[in-house]
């Protein structure tokens, strides 16, 4: 059996600290070699790099140089996607509209709120980093988040017990700020890799920045499995737009699990009659072309306590969101 072989097989021994089990019975090495200087080449992958890196590449480096007395090795990490038999996985749903101002981030929140009334333990990321209004939609206060001693971003909490994670928390108040692709990118990955969310979150939203661009892309990368819901209000310009921004979304890979049709009509007392201030029918169109379903219209009104954004269950909007909430979690 050859030296490289050997170190395989002692590599192979070692333990992933966050999954308790050998590299061997998870697969963790996907790669090694040696070069013409006798230097090992190794890919190795971890359930938590940030937490377990250093302490794995002393161990490898020990064995590699002092055990077997290679002069060198070169490491990288990727992140392992083994998943433990008890392992609770969250479920992810973005949140997306073909242009802004259609009502998508109150969706979301709303929504939110709704799987809440639910039972369920939910989650919102704010990734709308030029158009941010989940906070002030929830009323929280702009201030830095805490971090955990693993350095993992803890949400900020709602009093509904909602858990958000927005940009806004990580902006000067009131100023602008160019955001630039790097930075940006780095923020999203912040947010889908390092949040320490209560252990039993089930779902988590996405508030998408409207149109299909490099946010859409990421979460496509980092949440592939996750489904999309489409904002869209009646008028047949918005719903041409929306459309659009559903045919981008089933390019980059994601699953449209149904159209919301937002402002689709105020109820005038007076007349008792539906007045049709946008026009009608978007929703259905886009749902038609897009071969999926409109799932609900959402009429034109304030919630009965004006000083929030959040509609009760005595709101017709609110039992509008419960119903919307049952909806999603079939289509989940
Ligand atoms: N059904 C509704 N009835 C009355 N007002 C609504 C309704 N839906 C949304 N609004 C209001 O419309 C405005 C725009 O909504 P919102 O910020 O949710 O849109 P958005 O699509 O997320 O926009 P952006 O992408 O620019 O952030 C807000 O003032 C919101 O309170």
């Amino acid at each position: 059996m050859s030296k490289l072989e050997q170190l395989k097989i002692e590599l192979n021994k070692l333990i992933d600290p966050s999954l308790n089990k050998t590299f061997e019975e998870v697969g963790s090495i996907l790669s090694i070699k040696v070069d013409e200087e006798d230097v090992i080449d190794l890919e190795v992958q971890l359930k938590n790099r940030r937490k377990d890196e250093t302490n794995i590449k002393l161990e490898i480096a020990r064995l590699a140089k002092i055990k077997f007395d290679y002069p060198g090795i070169r490491i990288i990490f990727t992140d392992s996607n083994y998943k433990l038999d008890d392992e609770k996985s969250i479920t992810y749903l973005g949140i997306i509209s073909g242009k802004g101002g259609v009502g998508k981030s109150s969706v979301t929140a709303n929504l939110a709120v709704a799987l809440k009334r639910l039972g369920y333990k939910v989650g919102v990321i704010d990734t709308d980093v030029y158009g941010s209004s989940i906070p002030s939609i929830f009323n929280l206060p702009i201030e830095p988040l805490d971090t955990s001693e693993d350095d993992e971003l803890i949400p900020a909490r709602t009093l509904d017990d909602i858990q958000v994670i927005s940009p806004e928390f990580f902006m000067p108040l009131d100023q602008p700020l160019m955001w630039r692709g790097p930075m940006l990118g780095k923020l999203i990955t912040h947010f889908f890799n390092n949040v320490l969310w209560d252990e039993d979150t089930q779902i988590v939203l996405i508030d998408l920045p409207p149109g299909t661009g490099d946010i859409q892309l990421d979460v496509q990368t980092f949440v592939p499995d996750a489904k999309m819901l489409l904002v869209t209000t009646p008028h047949p310009n918005a719903s041409h737009v929306a459309l659009k921004a559903g045919l981008g979304a089933y390019e980059i890979g994601h699953k449209i699990i149904g159209v919301v049709e937002n402002m689709s009509y105020y109820y005038n007392e007076a007349n008792q009659k539906n007045e049709y201030l946008f026009g009608q029918g978007g929703g259905e169109i886009t749902a038609s072309k897009l071969q999926s379903e409109l799932l609900i219209q959402i009429p034109i009104n304030q919630p009965v306590d004006t000083s929030s954004y959040i509609y009760s269950l005595n709101d017709m909007n609110g039992k509008l969101y419960f119903a919307l909430a049952k909806k999603v979690l079939e289509k989940l």
